[in-house]
């Protein structure tokens, strides 16, 4: 059994907790943060949590827990994974990893010096029908990965935080982009070093500093290409696609519109939506289990079993930081408006 300490009770810190809850069903959290002590309370009653706290600090730090999830916004990680690290807490942080790559080699320093164990949550590598094609390409179903191609995009994000330039590290890229290149990564394979990147961005509808739309594709040392495609400013629900092209085969992976349920309610206040889906009533395409769909379950049981094996997850916070080097590559060349070298001064590849 896990015992853990969640700090936050959004979006995200519920998904986890009703993965933790269900999946190996051992794993408990503990105790929860929030700012606020009515959220915190409601958090810990409608999920079964013991405990509640609204001190960041006393809930890192509190002894009857053994590993820490980060599922704060984004400017709050390194603060938490630094205080984890002093603790020696195991620490499991959810994407993107930092704001930067300096941040985010900052943090892996931290957990390495520290020596604790350290996951980086990035879900979307981890669906079951993910983890098939995974076990397909590594076993050269579709022979040599020429192209994968990502795209996540939705109408925009759930809460204000997301839309500071300077809280969130950037807009589309940094927030949905990430869960793009790791996937691009993982099926190209992630001992093949990301060389450079070329990135179109812009400010196409919402009044924000930041970018709400963007294109992207992430040339590797093999020559293999990896493209993004991120929208906060999509209609019509969150659209959530791969695609792996090889020399010898082809693979198309689609987690959330159109998966297989499509329901028709003449209502307009239906129950039955999909995480932002725009609409409660007429033609709505749910997804059967959204907390499965989308890797939860299959990401903690590999995170929980590394720990109580001692081995490292298939995410680590090495990881985040390759993605968060990807990231500001892709900025970088925004401005410059040309390809830009992927800056890795730690890189364990090949
Ligand atoms: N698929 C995935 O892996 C997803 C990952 N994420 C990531 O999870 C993290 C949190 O996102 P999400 O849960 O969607 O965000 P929410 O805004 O839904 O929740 C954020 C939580 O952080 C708490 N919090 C503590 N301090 C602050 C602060 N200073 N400002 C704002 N909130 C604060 C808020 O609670 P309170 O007000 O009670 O203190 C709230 O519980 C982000 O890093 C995001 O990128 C998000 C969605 C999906
Ligand atoms: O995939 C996701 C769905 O949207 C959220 C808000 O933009 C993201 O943070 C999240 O990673």
């Amino acid at each position: 059994m896990t015992r853990i300490a969640m700090l936050g009770t959004g979006l995200i810190g519920s998904s986890y907790t009703q993965a933790l809850h269900a999946g190996r069903s051992r794993d408990r959290v503990q105790l929860v943060y929030s700012r606020s002590p009515e959220n915190a309370a409601a958090f810990a009653a409608k999920w079964g949590v013991d405990r509640w706290t609204a001190n960041l600090d006393d809930a890192i730090g509190d002894d009857s827990t053994d590993a820490v999830i980060i599922a704060l916004p984004n400017d709050l990680h390194e603060r938490a994974v630094m205080a984890a690290a002093k603790a020696g807490k195991a620490v499991l942080c959810t994407k993107p990893l930092g704001r930067s790559s300096a941040e985010a080699l900052r943090m892996l320093r931290a957990v390495e010096a520290a020596g604790v164990f350290h996951g980086y949550l990035e879900d979307l590598v981890y669906p079951p029908k993910t983890l098939k094609g995974l076990q397909s390409v590594q076993a050269g179903d579709l022979g040599r990965i020429l192209w994968v191609r990502s795209r996540e995009t939705h109408p925009g994000p759930h809460s204000d935080w997301f839309w500071n330039q300077q809280r969130a590290g950037g807009g589309a890229i940094i927030d949905l982009g990430c869960h793009c290149i790791e996937i691009a990564r993982a099926f190209i394979g992630k001992d093949i070093r990301p060389v450079e990147v070329v990135c179109w961005g812009d400010t196409q509808v919402h009044p924000i500093e930041a970018e709400d739309h963007a294109i992207g594709m992430v040339r590797y040392e093999n020559g293999a290409i990896g493209q993004f495609e991120v929208s906060w400013a999509f209609r019509g629900g969150m659209d959530l696609r791969d695609e792996v092209a090889g020399t010898e085969g082809t693979l198309w992976l689609n987690h959330w519109l159109r998966t297989g349920m499509e329901m028709y309610s003449a209502k307009d206040s239906a129950q039955c939506t999909t995480e932002k889906s725009e609409r409660s009533g007429g033609w709505m395409f749910p997804v059967g289990d959204e907390v499965a769909a989308l890797g939860y379950n299959t990401m903690f049981t590999d995170m929980l079993d590394a720990m109580d094996q001692g081995r490292q997850p298939s995410e680590t916070f090495y990881d985040g930081y390759v993605v968060n080097a990807i990231v500001d590559a892709s900025y970088r060349s925004i401005q410059s408006k040309r390809w830009e070298t992927i800056d890795l001064p730690i890189w364990r590849g090949r």
